[in-house]
């Protein structure tokens, strides 16, 4: 079993870079920390980034894992290949470009790339962002699953996941106590699915709600209250057309032994409690 210990980044492909940049800066409240032509990086904590929008091939994507271990990569190498995925250690300028000391890149049995990373680079300076959304810290992410049960199967068995709750097909996993870092919802993409960034209060999330409606910016979800984690949340487009999400006050599962993953029924109500109904098309039937 490949143990996960956080989630650690998003590489995500865009057309037009300084688009992006103005959104995750000004909209979505995320520090620019570096740019290059090609590369942004941002950040809503104290790491290096969670997020580097790459200019070219905006379909391409691409989510990494940290690891705790150097050997972990061998390990997992070795795992990878007995379930007959091939992987790929990351040269020393692939590391330079995600800025981590160690990677190896392969693809879930859905075809969504993942990357394990080990020592991604941490900061000594606090996040310091230009537009106050209250983030807290890069919450969780969303991957697309043609097959919910082999993709359960993957991420639950030869990667260290649990179920926490199941949505219809769709599965929300943790990787630590918190009640998901990843999130599987059926369709027929592949891919990173949604984006979440903690914020710090229900205030938060509504400010950001009246704000981006201010803004112009899509709202597509919310403001609700997931039943399954007990968040509160907003979700919204970027103008790379995918959908972001606030959320804050998700559970945690502390009594791990005991826990058991409830399956709920794919209803609105499923997703929202307060009775929001979700324009996103992975919540709806
Ligand atoms: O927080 C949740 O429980 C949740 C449920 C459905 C979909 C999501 O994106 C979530 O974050
Ligand atoms: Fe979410």
């Amino acid at each position: 079993m490949i143990h996960l210990h956080d989630i650690s980044y998003l590489r995500l492909g865009c057309q037009n870079l300084s688009e992006m940049v103005e959104f995750a800066t000004d909209i979505l409240g995320l520090e620019l920390r570096h740019k290059t032509d090609t590369h942004a990086y941002l950040r809503g904590d104290s790491s290096a980034y969670n997020i580097c929008y790459i200019e070219g091939d905006a379909d391409y994507d691409a989510c990494a894992f940290e690891v705790r271990e150097l050997s972990e990569l061998d390990k997992a190498e070795k795992e990878l290949a007995a379930e007959g995925i091939t992987a790929k250690r990351a040269t020393d300028e692939e590391c330079e470009e995600r800025q981590v000391n160690s990677a190896l890149f392969f693809a879930d049995p859905n075809g969504n790339r993942v990357e394990l990373v080990y020592r991604p680079y941490q900061t000594g300076v606090r996040y310091f962002p230009g537009r106050d959304a209250g983030i807290t810290e890069f919450g969780h992410f969303g991957l697309h699953t043609g097959d919910s049960e082999r993709d359960i199967r993957f991420w639950t068995e030869v990667m260290s996941a649990r179920v926490s709750d199941k949505i219809g097909e769709g599965a929300l996993l943790r990787i630590d106590p918190v009640h998901h870092k990843i999130a599987l919802f059926a369709s027929e993409h592949t891919g990173v699915q949604h984006v979440n960034f903690q914020v710090a209060s229900i205030d938060d999330v509504m400010r950001s709600w009246y704000f981006l409606q201010e803004k112009n910016v899509p709202i597509v979800f919310g403001p609700g209250r997931h039943p399954t984690s007990t968040a509160m949340f907003i979700y919204f487009l970027g103008p790379d057309k995918r959908v972001y999400e606030y959320s804050s006050g998700v559970k945690r599962i502390t009594d791990e032994e005991n826990h058991t993953p409830r399956q709920f029924e794919m209803a609105p109500t499923s997703f929202c409690m307060w009775g929001a109904k979700p324009n996103v098309d992975e919540f709806s039937e």
